[in-house]
Parts: C-alpha cells; structure tokens; sequence
C-alpha cells in the first residue's frame, strides 16, 4: 500500500475524535507562544538587569509566575488529551482488526503464523499510537515553531537569524536519508517478532509434550535461532537510529557554536543586547530541534506507516462475512448430499476425489479409513471452511454453495476430537452451544452428556473457572461438556470426530451413552474409530487417500476383505480400529 494511503486510511481514524484534536491544536498553539514568550522573558529580564535606570521588578516578576502557571496547566492539558486520543484510537484499531480477524476464512488462518496475528493486535496496534498523536503533533508543531522562531529573531538581529535558519533545514534531509531503511528494519522486525510469539505458543501450550521427550534443549535451540535474529534486527534498527541521531546532533551541536561565536561578536560590535544574545541561546534549540526532532520523528512515522501498512492490508483481506454473523441454529431434519467433491489445498497435491454419499436425516453415517485420506477434509467442505473444486454438497437439495454461510453452518453442531473449549466457567462453555438458552436447558444438557454429577462435584459447580482450553478438567470431563454444547446447540446435522484418546472404561461408557444420546434423531456424520460406534453406523464409508474404496455395512464391508477389514483385524484386540500403514499399538 502506498505511504499515503496509509496516511489516509489512519487519518480517517483520527478524525473520530475532532474535539480532542481541536484541543491538542490550542494546546501546541499556547506551547509554542510560552516558549517564544519565555526567550523574550529573558530577554527582558536579562536587559533589565543590566540596564540603568528604573525597572519595573514587580511586573516581570508576575509576568513570570504567568508564563509558568500557563506552561504548568497547558502541559497537563495537553499530556492527558494526547494520551485519551491515543488510546481511543488504538482501542478502535484493535477492535477493527479483531472484528475482521472473525471474519476471515479459513485459508487466512491455514497460511498465517498466528504469532504473526498476534502481533498485529499488539506492537504495531502500539507504534500507531504513538504516531496519531505525540509524533503527527510534533511534525506539526516542530516547523511551525521554527517559523515563529525565526520571525522573533528577525527582529532582534536579522543576520544571525539567517545563519541559524539555513543549518536546520539540512536535517531534513537526514530525515529522509534513513527512513526508508528504518521502515524496512521495521517490517522484518515485526515478522520475526510474529514467527517467535507463535514459537512461544506452541512451547506454552505443550509442556507435556516437551517434558516427556526431552525436548527442552531442541525447543531452546529454535527459540535462541528465533531471538538472535531478532536481536540482530534490533541492533541493526538501533544502527541506523544511532547514525540518524548522531548526524542530528552534530548539525545540532554545530548550529550552537556557530550562533554563540557570531552572537558574541554582534554583541562586541553593539549590534545586539545581551539580553538579545540570550533569547536567541534559548530559542536557538527551538529553531535547529524541530529540524533536529523532524529527523527522528521522521524515523518514528515510517515504523507507524509500517505498522500501519501491515495492519491495513490484514484489513483488506477478503472476508467471509461482512458483520459478525449471529448465533443461528437451524432446526429442521436434513438430508446431506455429497455428490463427486473434489478437493486439493494445494493444487498439485489432490486431497479428496469424486466422493459421493447420501446421509438421511436421522441416519448415522461413519467414515473410516487410513490417516491423512481426507475424513478431517470432509467435515472443513461441509462446513464451508474451504470451497470445493468440483462437485456439490445439498442439504435438503439446496446446493450449499448458493447459501449464506450463516445458513449452511446454522445447521451443524460439532464434536471437535481435541473437544476445544475456552477459558471461563462451565457454564459458559455448555451455554456457547446456544447463547440464548435457559438455565434449565443447560442443566439438562449437560445431564444428557452424563456430565452433571461431576459438575455439581467441582468446587463451584456450573461456576467453576475450567482454566485455560479446560485444562483442569479431564479427558473424559472435557468430551462430555463438549457433547453437552452440541446438545444444547440442537442441531439437524451432527459432525462426530470421535476421539482416539485412552479413557477408563467407565469414563469411556459414559461418554459412549452421552454419544448415543446425541445422535438421536439427527443427521450424524462420523470421523469414526471406534468399532461399538462404527458397528451401528447406517452405513460406513472407507476412504483410502482421498477416495471411496468401500461402503456398506459392518458385515458386508468384513466379508468384502479389503481395507476395511485390515482396520478392523489391526485393532482387533480393542475397541479401536488402526490405520493398517501405521505400526504401533492401540490406544485405546
Ligand atoms: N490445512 C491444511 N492445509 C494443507 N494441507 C492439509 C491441511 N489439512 C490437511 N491437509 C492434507 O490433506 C490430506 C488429508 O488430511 P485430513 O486431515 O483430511 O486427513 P484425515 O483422514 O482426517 O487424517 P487423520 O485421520 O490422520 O486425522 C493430508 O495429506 C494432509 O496433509
């Protein structure tokens, strides 16, 4: 995006809060007349001391106590309105972003590191910040002051003035001269930052993992990769920062000596007052800084429009809704049609090929079949998570393609296998089944998933906070408020991926009858592993890498041979059937 589109587009933020900006323009305005007035006090005082004669004490002394009441307020003023503007803007940019983040389809979150999402919601929602109000109000004030400056000193000695003004502008150029390597170190900064924080994600979320294989040394490893090469980004950012200030304050440093030695010798020649030599030390910072400043606020504009450039491209992803969609649950039985669905992620790897089944509402149909063939696949083109290449799939003849999202996911409830569940009470986590339901119906569904009596055991019962992804639950505990959201949720069509993760037998029966008791009455498609669940399946479905090689009963698929048996025969001594290419035991 062009730098001044971005502008644009953040402008259109800041104007939101016009008010506050007409306030941080009176403040700037008085800011900039206290500091002239104060060069032109000390002038007056200075001349003053040394001049014969009568001076009116009394008055520059109130003239003074004035100047710092006016600087005391202004500064407040001005500190509590630019940090209110900031932090209201950043909270609308955060909102936007989050606001289209739920709105993007699938393939965002299949290509994007979420470290990476992440870091748009934080540090760069930060830098822009800053930017809309101290930097966009300095670049501002910094030239403006510059002016008034220079006008002053006009009339105190117009020569030295000159001299002064024609060294600042040459840090402009500075400014320009390293912004556009600071935007760049900017943007790869941001990138790693993303790639680290989802490295700390993944790390965070699995201390089981790491722990029982020992893998806190190879874990440390790529961490370290990931942080050197941040700190090598921000020594490299901390460069061109150094070269930018250190170029800055020579021109800086060089301006006072100059302005110094010709003052002193204006002075000698009678051409200018002490007092006049002082308003221009004091004003001098005034005149070459806000060229000095523009440099480095420069350097913090281009990371902002790279902040901001980031943020706004994620803005302009095309989204699959245009609102945050509303809860909506369909109620009426459906019948599911697959008909020759072809699917690839990536055009040169075919995921799924001419699958074709039909699903009565009421009737259970299981798919099985060999890791990785495509059964995961299947449930993401039913709920529209990812288009298909070829074919269709109607619900009740309705080809779901022509249907608004909303309406084709209206229709399904889901059992993830990993039962994803978010931080907050129990409660809550039955409820998001269906927003709107009654303590009642909460209660009863979770009495439906057998989940009620340890709920009501927990500390708090329904109350009790089940930390984060549910991790003070169990397995088991995590399945059946899993089940207990999808019965709330009364949905026609019901997708099972069921879980292969070992419960006790009891824990297992119980989430086997809470299954059962789901199933009733709807539409139900089955990532199937289990062989009690397959066995009472209407039909099942073999998939072997992305095709039907078989279907049929328990029975009649056994006696066919084949795959189906191999699965079975594989996990024969469990209730779980094994993928016949994947060596290992069972666990179940
Ligand atoms: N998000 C994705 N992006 C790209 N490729 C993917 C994605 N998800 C799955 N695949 C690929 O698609 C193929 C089918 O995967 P899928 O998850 O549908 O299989 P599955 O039958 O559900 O496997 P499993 O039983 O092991 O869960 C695999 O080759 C997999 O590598």
């Amino acid at each position: 995006m062009k730098p001044k589109h971005t502008i644009w587009r953040l402008m259109s933020y800041s104007l939101q809060y016009k008010s506050s900006y007409v306030i941080l323009f009176f403040t700037m305005i008085l800011g900039i007349g206290l500091d002239l007035g104060m060069a032109w006090y000390l002038n007056q005082v200075t001349n003053a001391a040394i001049a014969d004669g009568q001076v009116l004490w009394k008055s520059l002394a109130l003239t003074g106590v004035i100047i710092l009441l006016l600087n005391v307020i202004n500064s407040y003023v001005d500190t509590y309105f630019k940090t209110r503007v900031s932090s209201k803007i950043r909270n609308r940019i955060r909102l936007d972003t989050l606001k289209k983040l739920l709105r993007l389809p699938e393939s965002h979150y299949n290509e994007n590191h979420s470290g990476e999402l992440l870091s748009r919601m934080t540090s760069d929602n930060q830098a822009i910040g800053r930017a809309c109000t101290d930097t966009i109000i300095d670049l501002v004030r910094s030239p403006l002051l510059a002016i008034l400056a220079f006008v002053y000193l006009l009339t105190i000695q117009w020569q030295l003035a000159l001299i002064c003004v024609i060294i600042g502008p040459m840090t402009v150029l500075i400014g320009a001269l390293y912004g556009k390597s600071l935007r760049r170190n900017s943007q790869e900064l941001q990138t790693g930052v993303g790639k680290m924080t989802s490295l700390l994600q993944e790390i965070f979320g699995s201390s089981i993992v790491f722990k029982t294989f020992g893998l806190e040394k190879k874990l440390f490893g790529r961490f370290h990769t990931s942080s050197e090469d941040i700190s090598r980004l921000e020594v490299e950012g901390g460069r061109i920062h150094a070269s930018l200030s250190a170029t800055a304050i020579a021109v800086g440093h060089f301006s006072f000596i100059i302005t110094f030695v010709m003052g002193a010798l204006f002075v000698s020649n009678g051409s200018m007052t002490i007092g006049g030599l002082i308003a221009f030390i004091q004003l001098l910072n005034h005149l070459t800084w806000p060229f000095t400043g523009m440099a480095s606020l420069w350097g913090d504009l281009q990371q902002a429009l790279g902040a901001a450039d980031r943020i706004f491209k994620l803005m302009d992803q095309k989204h699959e809704y245009t609102e945050l969609p509303e809860q909506t649950i369909n109620q009426q039985p459906a019948y599911v049609e697959v008909d020759h669905l072809t699917f690839a992620y990536n055009p040169s790897h075919p995921v799924l090929h001419q699958i074709s089944f039909a699903v009565q509402p009421g009737q259970v149909t299981a798919i099985v079949g060999s890791s990785g063939g495509g059964k995961s696949t299947i449930f993401k083109l039913l709920l529209g998570l990812f288009q298909q290449n070829e074919g269709q799939i109607r619900i009740n003849h309705t080809d779901t393609q022509s249907m608004k999202l909303e309406e084709l996911r209206s229709y399904f409830a889901l059992v993830p296998q990993d039962n994803i569940l978010y931080s907050g009470t129990v409660r809550e986590n039955i409820a998001n089944g269906n927003l709107n339901a009654t303590e009642d119906e909460i209660r009863s569904a979770a009495q439906d998933a057998n989940a009620l009596d340890f709920i009501l055991e927990l500390p708090d019962g329904f109350e009790t906070d089940i930390g984060e992804g549910g991790t003070f639950l169990s397995g088991g505990q995590k399945q059946r408020i899993a089940i207990a959201r999808a019965l709330l949720r009364n949905a026609p069509i019901l997708l099972l991926d069921e879980a292969t993760a070992a419960l006790d037998r009891k824990s297992e029966s119980l989430v086997q009858e809470a299954l059962e008791r789901l199933m009733v009455g709807r539409t139900t498609i089955i990532i199937a592993h289990r062989l009690s669940t397959i066995q009472n399946a209407d039909e099942i479905i073999v998939l072997d890498q992305g095709e039907i090689v078989d279907r049929g009963s328990h029975e009649q698929l056994l006696a066919a041979g084949g795959l189906y048996q191999q699965l079975v025969h594989k996990g024969n001594q469990t209730d779980v059937i094994m993928d016949p290419n994947v060596s290992g035991v069972s666990n179940a």
